[in-house]
């Protein structure tokens, strides 16, 4: 079931946490929800699960609606599942009766399957308090999923999770989810976690998507410096168009650094990779303001501009303390947005 969102606004009181947001999340796929803190995630999350009332628009499920400004059904009215950062599992109950909450009773023979599927076997009669944080999880996720909800609805599901295990987590995950076909919401802040796991995944920004694509999109074709930087770890630099130079706070650099046609604008953002910039002596240049080994043979250089900015370029060569350097992308490696 796909499950869309029309039009939808919400404030609270004087904050408009989200404005005009359109999306359809497509039947049986993982929609990541991507974004920094306060953009609005976990809102539009709640709408869904109809933990919030809709204020403005509409929400479909398979077309159909679900809940708008004059109908919204309550939680347990929806067929939605449910998976928050903490697991939120009863700890009075153990991990059978747990998973055995949202189930009918002719469903129960089912409960031993479910704790196998996440990697639990033999782990039923345990309660949560006995079981790590990734266990944890996983039955929370086996709890949400063993009623059969059209759609499941997961915010920040791995963050209590150590890195390690969260990568594993999330691959389960996803396996099971695509197994079983469910349409899926997931929310996260992290960009590696939404490529990791996401089909799509919907970049947001102030309470608004900034970009929809899959994966591949949004690396391949970001809409804005800013969303690029997200997906590849490279640092936007303004610049400013000058015939054959772009004007940088980090000295100017040839317009061949771009490949390809510029954006037909002065003010411009550029997306640069620390790893393609070479550093050149030069004692009117910037200042090394740090130093630090990557453990690869190569080390992050931190030069500072007069403004404060600072521009990394991670290179084998270790430059000497009191060093100045200027700094020269390489030909064709950066890419230049209209800026922001
Ligand atoms: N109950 C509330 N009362 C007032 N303002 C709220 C309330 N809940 C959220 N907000 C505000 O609405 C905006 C969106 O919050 P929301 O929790 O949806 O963001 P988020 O992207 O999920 O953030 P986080 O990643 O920190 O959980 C923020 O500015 C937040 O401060």
């Amino acid at each position: 079931m796909s499950l869309e969102f029309r039009h939808i606004a919400h404030a609270y009181g004087e904050v408009q946490a989200l404005r005009d947001i359109s999306l359809v999340a497509p039947a049986g796929e993982i929609t990541c929800l991507l974004g920094s803190s306060g953009c609005g995630k976990s809102t539009l999350l709640g709408l869904a699960a109809g933990l919030l009332p809709v204020q403005r628009g509409a929400i479909l499920l398979d077309g159909d609606v679900l809940a708008d400004e004059t109908n919204a059904p309550p939680p347990e009215k929806r067929p939605v599942g449910l998976v928050f950062q903490e697991g939120a599992l009863f700890p009075h109950m153990d991990m059978r009766r747990n998973i055995a909450f949202g189930l009918p009773k002719v469903r129960h023979g089912e409960i031993e399957g479910w704790l196998e599927q996440v990697g639990l076997a033999g782990l039923g009669s345990r309660y949560p308090h006995e079981l790590s944080g990734g266990q944890q999880q996983r039955a929370a996720l086996a709890r949400a999923m063993a009623p059969g909800p059209a759609v499941l609805l997961m915010d920040e599901p791995f963050a209590s999770v150590d890195i390690v295990l969260r990568r594993r987590l999330r691959r389960d995950c996803r396996m099971l989810l695509k197994e079983r076909g469910a349409t899926t919401i997931l929310v996260t802040h992290d960009p590696a976690e939404a490529l990791d796991i996401g089909d799509r995944i919907a970049v947001m920004e102030a309470g608004r998507i900034v970009q929809f694509g899959s994966p591949e999109e949004l690396h391949e074709a970001p809409r804005a410096a800013s969303i690029g930087a997200m997906f590849s770890g490279a640092q936007v630099v303004p610049a400013e168009r000058r015939g054959e130079l772009l004007a940088t706070p980090f000295g100017d650099w040839p317009a061949d650094c771009v490949p390809g046609v510029m954006p037909d604008v002065v003010r411009l953002d550029l997306l640069v990779h620390a790893r393609a910039i070479d550093l050149v002596p030069d004692p009117e240049g910037l200042p090394v303001r740090d130093v630090h080994g990557l453990g690869d043979g190569t080390v992050r250089v931190l030069l500072r501009e007069g403004g404060g900015r600072d521009l990394a370029i991670e290179t084998p060569q270790a430059p000497a303390p009191g060093e100045r350097f200027g700094v020269v992308p390489h030909t064709g490696s950066v890419r230049a947005f209209a800026a922001e």
